[in-house]
């Protein structure tokens, strides 16, 4: 067998692929968005036949520029080989969409889409390629390494990002709406006749509740730039200010990807004036969290990568984390509160209950 110092030629090549592979990942959501751009998923999912001829396709593409019609059949191998589309050889060159492609259509339950964009936005890039530069400063996130300000301040100061900061978030929210209001969590809300939803953003999880539970007062408090010039109608309030100024009063406050945006001593902050604003346990009282729990391991690998990274993002985004049960549960003591109880997992995230 072939020895270059020590290390056979099958290993060596084996770890040269895998490089390869770490080299040109940075392509893979750039031909996603592209992909998202000219409303390629789109075309697929409305087609009759959910087989569709290449010719077909590249004539369905509203913007593309004739003189790019040969790069279509090279963008759409590599969309194969990620998994979002199915070749079909045999039928033409034809293209259908697969379980994965079906979740970048526009308006899909998942959300995922706009979570593509947002991930693709240059601000998110350069958040990520600052942070060796933000390992090598004092500054406390490699966000403001790269921007010079906090993430928050940022969307305060820039309502384009903030737009797509908004939109990605209640895209996430709309899958998650449908879990919560269906059996596997709908006693969560059972008997409450009053929530806020704080940072609830657009407004997008509390406006399913509120149409599900038509009973139940449900108030979406964020900052003003984030609320605009939202009213609501019926069941739903928007509210504009700060959560650590003033949470409107209700039976139960609503945090979902809230906690794991700030750090140990702002959470129990949180927490604190949280436990003022909802009654006793003994009355209903209640602080429900949608977050991640580390190491409550489903046994999918892909979930377990997408939460390391989570953790990785929320220290350089937000000087913050993800904890796991043993970090959530210091924080619920530390803030006051008697007990809690994990409810149950909802893939990459848990929903948590705890009582004052
Ligand atoms: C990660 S987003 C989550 C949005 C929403 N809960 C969801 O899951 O779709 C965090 C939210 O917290 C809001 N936020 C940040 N600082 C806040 C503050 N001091 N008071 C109220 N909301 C705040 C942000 O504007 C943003 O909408
Ligand atoms: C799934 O792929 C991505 C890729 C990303 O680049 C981001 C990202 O940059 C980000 O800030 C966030 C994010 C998530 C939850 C929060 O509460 C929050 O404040 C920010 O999510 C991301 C998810």
């Amino acid at each position: 067998m072939l020895n270059f110092n020590n290390i056979c030629a099958n290993q060596l090549i084996e770890a040269e692929a895998q490089s390869w592979d770490h080299i040109l990942s940075y392509l893979r959501p750039s031909c996603i968005k592209c992909a998202i751009q000219l409303g390629i998923p789109d075309i697929l999912h409305k087609n009759v036949n959910p087989i569709m001829s290449l010719s077909d396709l590249i004539a369905a593409l509203p913007n593309l520029n004739p003189s790019k019609t040969t790069f279509i059949p090279i963008l759409m191998r590599v969309l194969v080989d990620f998994g979002l589309f199915k070749y079909h050889q045999q039928q033409g060159d034809g293209y259908s969409l697969t379980s994965v492609g079906r979740l970048l259509v526009e308006n899909d339950l998942s959300g995922k889409r706009s979570f593509f964009l947002f991930a693709q936005h240059p601000v998110v890039l350069n958040t990520a390629s600052s942070v060796g530069d933000w390992l090598r400063d004092d500054l406390p996130t490699a966000f403001e390494t790269a921007h010079g300000k906090s993430h928050w301040d940022y969307c305060g100061e820039e309502p384009e990002f903030n737009g797509v900061f908004n939109d990605a978030m209640a895209g996430d929210s709309r899958l998650i709406s449908n879990l919560l209001i269906t059996d596997c969590c709908a006693g969560v809300f059972e008997g409450l006749t009053s929530l806020v939803d704080i940072g609830g953003g657009t407004g997008a999880v509390a406006m399913a509740i509120a149409e599900a539970f038509p009973r139940l007062k449900c108030i979406v408090l964020d900052l003003p730039h984030v609320i605009g010039d939202r009213k609501g109608s019926g069941n739903l309030e928007f509210v504009a200010g700060s959560m650590f100024d003033k949470i409107p009063h209700a039976n139960a406050i609503l945090l979902k990807w809230i906690l794991h945006n700030w750090d140990d001593e702002d959470c129990v902050k949180l927490l604190k004036k949280c436990k003022e604003s909802i009654p006793s346990k003994k009355n209903g009282g209640k602080v429900i969290i949608i977050d991640i729990v580390m190491e409550d391991y489903c046994s999918n690998e892909h979930l377990v990568q997408s939460q390391h990274l989570m953790d990785l993002l929320m220290r350089i985004t937000y000087a913050s984390k993800e904890r796991t049960e043993k970090e959530w549960e210091k924080l619920f003591l530390d803030a006051g509160f008697s007990g809690y109880k994990i409810i149950t997992s909802l893939g990459l995230r848990s929903l948590i209950e705890i009582y004052p």
